[in-house]
């Protein structure tokens, strides 16, 4: 075997997630995580050569001097998480809403008055690139440490032509400049702004006919992602901003009956969405249908604990019936503002009954699938990148049991220890 850069030895688990590059896990499949005990991984080229049982792999592996050997004893090796739904580059943030909502104030009630996404498009106006991209780092910089390895990135603080490029731009360059992979979406189309309230449909010409071309034309997104619900988009409108955007080259997600159910999982099935995200209110034909076309259920249980909803999405009903469930974090400055994929990890485990073994496929494979990079992360598999995170702990149970900690001792990012 060629001299390898790398070497991991006696993971106690070694959780490979293998055998779905090409098809997210469903069902029963999301329970098999393909766990080795004892496990090794070989790495080289910034790739994963060999995967295997330490006494196997040390047979084989011709190790040199420059070869760095990690002694993973007693701990759980796991592909790097990849967070599938992120909206990291903004202006402020708004903890001044907590107070607001712990007195009763709704999400929606802050917007339709001029704050929450909205504020957040006056603080994200003023900024100058360069403070943009320094404040993205830091939550990118967190999201590494907190074994995150990818992360989808929206814009849509803009709400107009030039600021929605300004943040597309800055988080294209976080992707060439940052360890953490970064995969740009447009949300052109995440709130209405003031002075279009009035004439929403002429801002859904605004996002079409001018932003749209432009994003495509500098190439600065391979999603266009858009807010679909009630007093935001109506599901007509979101039909019409995606299917144009398909139609431009850029693959279909959105944000899908998050609050109110509006039939936004029924649309994400109609346009063959790659992704349907938040789903809170889903109806059962919702989640029938976007089985059936194979939309991935990008599920968010960080914002809804955030804001303080008792219900959550219903993933045993989505795993049920089919539709390939992922996990994200939902970063963001006012509805969930955590870049912690163990906490949402707990939680979908807690809240919405996933078992450990399900929920991290959601946040591996399946979340790869959600922004259409399989082929290349979401497992340990021979060919893939080397994502690898290395956690003190003594089985993959272990991580959401022993909640809102940070298990992450090492993280390899293209076969380089980066953390
Ligand atoms: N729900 C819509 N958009 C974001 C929240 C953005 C914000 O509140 O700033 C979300 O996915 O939760
Ligand atoms: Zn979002």
């Amino acid at each position: 075997m060629t001299k390898p850069d790398l070497v991991i030895l006696n993971a106690r688990e070694l959780v490979t997630l293998e055998g779905n590059s090409y098809k997210p896990k469903t069902k029963e499949e999301l329970k098999n995580i393909g766990i080795i005990k004892d496990g090794a991984v070989v790495v080289k080229d910034e790739k994963i050569v060999a995967v295997g049982k330490t006494d196997e792999i040390i047979n084989k592996v011709n190790i040199t001097p420059k070869t760095r050997v990690i002694d993973a004893k007693d701990k759980t090796v796991m592909p790097g998480f990849v967070d599938p739904h992120t909206h990291i580059v903004f202006g402020e943030s708004r903890e001044r809403e907590l107070g607001l909502r712990i007195n009763g104030r709704e999400y929606l009630e802050i917007l339709e008055a001029g704050g929450g996404i909205l504020g957040t498009v006056e603080s994200t106006k003023n900024k100058p690139e360069i403070e943009l991209y320094e404040s993205a780092k830091k939550r990118l910089d967190t999201f590494l440490k907190e074994g995150v390895t990818t992360v989808e990135s929206k814009s849509g603080y803009g709400l107009e032509t030039e600021t929605e490029l300004k943040q597309l731009r800055v988080s294209k360059k976080l992707g060439r400049t940052h360890q953490v992979d970064v995969v740009n979406t447009f949300l052109g189309a995440h709130a209405i702004p003031k002075d279009y309230k009035s004439y929403p449909d002429a801002f859904v010409d605004l996002v079409v006919d001018e932003m749209l071309p432009q994003v495509v034309e500098e190439g600065l997104a391979e999603f266009c992602d858009i807010f679909c619900e009630k007093g935001v988009f109506s599901v007509e409108q979101s039909r019409r901003v995606l299917t144009k955007a398909k139609k431009a080259g850029l693959l279909p997600k959105i944000h899908a009956d998050e609050i109110n159910p509006l039939g936004g999982a029924e649309l994400a099935a109609d346009v063959k969405a790659v992704s349907a995200d938040h789903l809170g209110k889903a109806s059962d034909q919702g989640i029938k249908r976007m089985a059936e076309a194979g939309v991935v259920g990008v599920l968010l249980p960080g914002t809804l604990f955030f804001l303080m909803n008792d219900e959550y999405a219903r993933a045993r009903k989505m795993i049920e019936e089919g539709v390939p469930t992922a996990l994200s974090t939902d970063r963001n400055p006012g509805s969930s503002p955590t870049e912690s994929m163990s906490f949402i990890i707990s939680l979908a485990c807690l809240k919405m009954k996933m078992l450990p073994s399900e929920a991290i496929s959601a946040a591996t494979i399946n979340a790869a699938h959600a922004i259409n990079k399989a082929d290349k992360i979401g497992s340990i598999e021979r060919g893939k990148q080397a994502d690898l995170v290395i956690f003190d702990m003594p089985n993959h149970e272990y991580l959401p049991y022993h909640y809102g900690i940070n298990h992450v001792e090492t993280v390899i990012k293209k076969g380089t220890v980066v953390v």
